[in-house]
Parts: structure tokens; sequence; C-alpha cells
């Protein structure tokens, strides 16, 4: 049997995964490098907006799973994040609602999106893929699984950083969803590695966690597949 990493070692195999991010996709290249028309922005929009709704549903399945009472405590956080919370004169309408706004930003009518009738059969199926995994697994895999926001906060910025330049007929309000997400990402990066690192401690269990984040990176890469067959990738 092979020797354990450490922490540290460990710690890096899963960043090195980053290089199969879809940061590097063909159809996120075009979105982020200002090649998309307005119908491919809002394809994107409107089909990612299945993910959004399903992070919730995944993380409240993680926590049905979960018996370890301080790992529910900081894991709830995530799902007041999207669907928002009412809480002691407290109002935040969440990451959903932050969505929808970046919808109508960029000329979708809230209720197409809602009704989820752009959502691609491809795309559909990898996020249930996704959800069903979280239903499954122990909720340690299963966190370990969200491990991709590691490479999330770049994508943000990439999205913040690049878009009112290539795309300034989005109003700018409407990309207040990226804005929040870098620091929410890296939170929750926070606690997905720290139970990942403490989990997986002999060799094969840490290879199986790589195998982990591995089929999470290939769940985003398919559903860029999906969309880049359906709407195209316009040459540099
Ligand atoms: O826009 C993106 O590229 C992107 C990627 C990811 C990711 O890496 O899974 C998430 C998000 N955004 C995101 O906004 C989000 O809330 C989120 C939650 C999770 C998760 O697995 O729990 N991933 C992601």
């Amino acid at each position: 049997m092979n020797k354990a990493w450490t922490r540290t070692e460990f710690e890096a195999q899963l960043r090195a995964r980053g290089a199969s991010y879809h940061i590097h996709h063909p159809f996120n290249k075009m979105l982020n490098e200002g090649r998309a028309t307005p119908e491919q922005l809002r394809a994107w929009v409107a089909n990612r907006y299945y993910y959004q709704i399903n992070i919730p549903i995944k993380d409240a399945a993680i926590l049905a799973n979960c018996p370890d009472q301080a790992a529910r405590r900081l894991w709830v956080q995530r799902i007041l994040d999207h669907d928002g919370f009412e809480l002691g004169g407290i109002s935040d309408p969440g990451g959903i609602e932050a969505w929808l706004r970046l919808a109508e930003a960029v000329g979708l009518a809230r209720a197409e999106v809602q009704d989820l009738r752009h959502v691609l059969p491809a795309l559909r199926f990898a996020v249930d893929a996704y959800v069903n995994f979280a239903r499954r697994a122990p909720w340690q895999e299963a966190m370990c699984s969200s491990l991709t926001e590691l490479f999330a906060p770049e994508i943000h910025r990439q999205r913040l950083a690049s878009w009112p330049q290539h795309y300034p007929w989005i109003e700018p309000a409407g990309l207040s969803y990226f804005r929040q997400r870098v620091s929410q990402a890296r939170r929750d990066v926070e606690q997905g590695l720290a139970v990942t690192l403490d989990y997986f401690v002999q060799r094969e269990q840490q290879e199986r966690a790589l195998q982990i984040l591995q089929f999470k990176l290939d769940i985003l890469w398919a559903i860029n597949d999906a969309m880049a067959t359906r709407y195209g990738v316009n040459q540099a």
C-alpha cells in the first residue's frame, strides 16, 4: 500500500485538479473573452439557473445524511446563501434571486427562466447526477464533492473583470451574484477542505477523494459541453 500523503501534499493534489476546471472549457473561455453573442449569454444564464436551484437541494441532502451537529451548523449556511432568509429584521434575498436579477439584466424574462424551458436535457442529467451523488454518498464524500469551489473565486473574478468591458449592454447591478460568491466560495472551501483533509487519511482514501473531485469537475465540464454542442463556440 502506498504511503499516505501529508495534509499539505494531499491539499496540493486536490488543488492540482484545477487543471480540468471548466474555467478552461472553450464555451466558458468564449464567454469570458467577450466572444459570446447576447443569445449565447442568455442561454448560459437560463441553463445555469438549473444548477443554481439545485445547489441548496444538494446541500439539504447532505445535511439529511449528516449526524455531526458541528458540521451541520456550518454547512446550513450554504442553504441560506442560495435561498435567502428573513431573520430578526434582517432580510437577504439570496443567490437564486440574485441569479434571476442577472437573468433580467441580460434580457431574459423571469418566467422563462423559472419554468426551465431553456434547460438542455444533457445539462439537466449532469446536474441531477450531482444531486443524486449527494443523496447517496456518505456526507464526508458529498462535502468533498463541493471542492470544485476551490477554483470558483477565480472564475467569478474573471466575469467581474471582463464582462462590463465586453458586454456593456448588461446592466452592472446584474453582476452582483458573482461579487457575493467570491467571498462565500472562499468560506465554503475552508469548511469543505477541513472535512476532506480530516476524513480521507489513508492513501487509498485520499485517492478516492481525488476521484470524487474529478467526478464533480466532469459534471461542470459536461454542463459546458451540453451548451457548446447546442449553442456553438465562436472562434477567437
Ligand atoms: O460559476 C461557476 O463557475 C460556479 C462553479 C461552482 C463550482 O465550482 O461548483 C459553483 C458556483 N459557481 C456557485 O455559484 C455556487 O454557488 C456553487 C456551489 C457549489 C457546490 O458544489 O456546492 N459549487 C458552486
